[in-house]
């Protein structure tokens, strides 16, 4: 038998299957997902077998064979192996980094460099004898031997040179599951129970022990029985060499929720129009044919509840259901409904738990002990094999974009997942995308039936409760008033309101496009990145300047090292600065305060969360990550201290951000029965994504912001591509860009396509630049793009991959670095 295996080489020359034969001892382990060590370029190195075959186009008795075989339950799927495949076409990434992006970390293989003394006479000559003596005849790590005799590095390479040190290379397992000691009760324990009365006076621990198992009934571990029971483990020993218990070693699962109680709840009784939009979900589930539905729910709107029957339903069906939430929502209240509902069948996923942990939540996945995972990004590759139901709550959020290769979008791999099984997608969203909404608001044509998502509305909040009402306020106004603090007067009062009932507070500092930067009162000098072409962000905690693209840090100036002033101003996160403010204005308030500094230490973010909850503050004041999903009953009040942060960036988006941001955070407030209201402050009072969220008009904001995008060009007008090249000379850059951007031009000229999109409709393609990058320099390296614009059914993938061909291979010294960003968020 011959198998296709994928090799974990990121390389475009490496991208395909290259066949190994199955040994006799594997056939009956090896199936399409299966994870293998194969020798590769004198290595042995990880690898997924993609397809098995009886025979092979290359001379089949020249074939190596398989090396190892790593698991016994093949971590991947072969619907997996697929959408990896599709993933590197559309994504322009190789197969191998689809993959990788789809298995736990902890299943992540490098491989691993062994070595071990062959000739002992050579080796007492060549190395010392403390190295000899700590190897003896021992398999060791390289680099643990290096690590620890970090002086004999040059003999240790001469000894492999000459073979004195052989080396063996084998792919490293980190298979970390933990297994711990066990105490059971044997099956006859009207037997131990007569035994115990027989026990010697003298062996009281032992009775004491026994005494308490047989109280629990039930297997306890090891060390848990002794710190209950007292007693050592030695008296459990010998109680096991009696048989009275008996000791394994069991897997013990690290659950990241583990001791926490989660109340069961109900299912509510769902209003009329949770009920319709039930309906439609259940009969798409039914159905078992893929559908995409767009549920557009006003903040407050029940959209959870309505996740949780469909799902319930789903599982009746015998199927399995995937839920995405974008990282930060994965607060305890979302993970608390879930687990609430359906208890011990939800495996959660997020970045925040330990490899071990998330290694342990998947692998309940993959055994089918769990039907729901829930989780960020990449939970949309769980590995379950019947998918009824995918549900992408928030679905605006760029969160689900991914920035690296693959950059893939989670909402895109979830149509296509869903394609695979027969299972209905759920875009969930109070502000849904532009694309998503106008894909799913044209009119269909037979054609489409299926394939275009429907819209399914709920525009009231549950219990017919109100949106609370927002006022805007003019900054330029207060200033011209005489009032110079941060808070305006109407925001201020709000506040003090708040205070004197009881109630609470939401404070959203918009950080995006927030200054973090250093400048200099007096000549405007601002520190820059050395390498990168980009101001230096100010780190308040360890006072250093640092670059967020290479890492560069340096000690932040005392004076300015351009004039030699003193009057050189630190910019600093704001909410520490809103924080000082607050404690001014109304001292003995209690604020908690949520931003990257106070969020980076494990559950951080849900202990603050928690505290609110239990109303052990006043205030809650943050960045964005305040903003999403949060469901607290006593917040009447929500403030934006400034809105128009983000409206002047240079991203196409900027409005459709800040128009989400502003409705997401006004909808925290009178969720329940106590009313609410909103305060946003603005220089921009006019703009209209202050306008249209003021007034709750999603529609209103999306015709003008329809407009505008149709006036550019951009999406869901059209669809992009970002293709940036970088190398450290720019002559060579500017050649090589200009090269590849004439030859994916001539591609498309060959192909029809080439046609500006001003040009009426039907399908057209444009390729603009190259020109230099909006950060046009990075770890001292030159960068240009290419943006390709294009619309109508163009596989424009396909024409990129075909344009960069020539431009990969040669001396790696030479090489441009192409990076390929298909549907980007942002064009930096
Ligand atoms: N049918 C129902 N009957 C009574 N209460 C309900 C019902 N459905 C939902 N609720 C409650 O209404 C509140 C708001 O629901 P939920 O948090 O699901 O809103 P949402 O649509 O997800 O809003 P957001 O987009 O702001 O997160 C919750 O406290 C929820 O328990
Ligand atoms: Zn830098």
């Amino acid at each position: 038998m011959i198998a296709k295996v994928i090799v974990d080489v990121p390389s475009r020359q490496t991208d395909r299957p290259f066949d190994y034969e199955v040994p006799a001892a594997f056939a009956d382990w090896i199936e399409v997902g299966s994870r293998v060590g194969v020798p590769f370029g004198g290595r042995v190195l990880q690898g997924f077998v993609t397809e098995l075959a009886d025979t092979s186009d290359f001379d089949s008795k020249r074939l190596k064979p398989i090396a190892e075989l790593l698991d016994h339950v093949p971590p991947l799927l072969p619907d997996l192996i697929e959408l990896a495949k599709w993933m590197s076409e559309k994504y322009c990434c190789s197969w191998t980094t689809a993959l990788q992006a789809m298995i736990p970390g902890a299943l992540k293989g490098k491989a691993e460099r062994l070595v071990c003394i062959q000739d002992a006479e050579s080796a007492s000559e060549d190395l010392p004898l403390a190295m000899t003596e700590w190897m003896g005849s021992q398999l060791v790590k390289l680099d643990v031997l290096l690590e620890r005799f970090p002086e004999y590095a040059k003999s240790v390479k001469s000894a492999l040179r000459e073979g004195v040190l052989v080396e063996h290379t084998k792919v490293r397992d980190r298979l970390a599951i933990r297994k711990v000691l066990t105490v059971y009760l044997p099956d006859d324990v009207g037997k131990v129970r007569t035994q115990l009365a027989a026990l010697p006076a003298r062996a009281g621990k032992q009775r004491e022990v026994l005494a308490f198992m047989l109280e629990r009934g039930e297997p306890m571990v090891l060390q848990q029985l002794l710190a209950e029971a007292g007693g050592s483990a030695a008296s459990v020993r010998s109680l096991a060499e009696k048989g009275l218990l008996e000791l394994r070693e069991v897997e013990q699962q690290r659950d990241p929720y583990a001791g926490r109680e989660f109340d069961r709840t109900m299912p509510l009784a769902l209003t009329e129009g949770q009920n319709e939009v039930y309906d439609r979900i259940i009969r798409a589930v039914d159905a078992g044919e893929p559908k995409t539905m767009l549920l557009h729910g006003v903040t407050g709107s029940g959209k959870t509840e309505v996740y949780l029957q469909s799902i319930q339903f789903c599982l009746e069906q015998e199927k399995q259901a995937i839920v995405l939430v974008p990282e930060i929502s994965l607060t305890p209240q979302m993970v608390e409904r879930f687990k609430g509902r359906f208890g011990d069948a939800v495996a959660v996923l997020h970045s925040r738990l330990s490899n071990g942990e998330r290694y342990d939540e998947w692998r309940k996945i993959r055994s089918r002990q769990v039907q729901v995972a829930i989780g960020a990004r990449s939970a949309i590759f769980a590995p379950f094999e019947r998918i009824g139901l995918i549900i992408i709550d928030e679905e605006h959020e760029s969160s689900y974009k991914q920035e690296e290769s693959p950059k893939y979008h989670a909402r895109d791999v979830a149509v296509r997942r869903a394609r695979q099984h027969g299972a209905a997608v759920v875009l969930g969203s109070a502000t849904p995308s532009l694309e998503s909404f106008a894909a799913a608001s044209r009119p269909l044509t037979a054609k489409d039936e299926g394939r275009e998502p429907a819209l399914l509305p709920m525009p009231v909040r549950v219990g017919g409760r109100p949106l609370p009402p927002v006022t805007v306020i003019d900054m330029r106004e207060e200033l011209k008033e005489g009032n110079r603090s941060m808070f305006s007067r109407l925001l201020h009062s709000s506040l003090a309101d708040r205070l004197e009932r009881g109630e609470q507070s939401v404070l959203l500092l918009n950080r995006r496009g927030y200054s973090t930067f250093v400048m200099c009162r007096s000549c405007g000098y601002t520190a820059a990145c050395p390498h990168c072409d980009i101001s230096l962000t100010y780190h308040q905690k360890s006072r250093a300047l640092r670059c967020h693209y290479c890492g560069h840090a340096e000690q932040a100036p005392a004076t300015c090292p351009s004039c030699q002033s003193e009057h050189i101003r630190y910019f600093g996160t704001g909410t520490q600065r809103v924080e000082e403010e607050l404690s001014k204005l109304f001292p003995g308030i209690r604020v908690i305060r949520m931003d990257v500094d106070t969020t980076t230490e494990k559950n951080s973010h849900e202990k603050l969360l928690k505290q609110f909850g239990d109303r052990k503050a006043d205030v809650l004041l943050g960045t964005q990550m305040v903003a999403k999903g949060l469901d607290f009953p006593y917040v009447t009040l929500v403030g934006v201290i400034a809105a128009d942060t983000s409206l002047n960036l240079p991203d196409f988006r900027a409005a459709e951000r800040t128009f989400q941001l502003l409705t997401q955070v006004a909808g925290r407030a009178g969720r329940h029965h106590l009313p609410g209201e909103v305060v946003i402050q603005t220089y921009v009072p006019e703009h209209y994504a202050v306008v249209t969220a003021q007034q709750h008009d999603y529609a209103a904001f999306v015709s003008e912001e329809l407009r505008h995008r149709s006036a550019m060009g951009y999406p869901p007008y059209c669809r992009l591509i970002l293709v940036t090249m970088s190398h450290e000379q720019l002559p060579l850059l500017s050649t090589v860009s200009e090269g590849f951007a004439s030859e994916l031009r001539e591609i498309a000229e060959n192909e029809g396509v080439l046609i500006s999109l001003s040009s009426g409709f039907g399908r057209a393609l444009e390729v603009l630049g190259p020109v230099a990058s909006p950060i046009s320099r990075i770890k001292d390296r030159y960068r240009f793009q290419c943006v390709i614009k294009y619309r109508g059914s163009i596989d424009a993938s396909a024409l990129v991959r075909k344009a960069l061909l020539p431009f990969t291979g040669g001396p790696p010294q030479r090489l441009v670095q192409f990076s390929i960003d298909v549907d980007p968020q942002v064009i930096l």
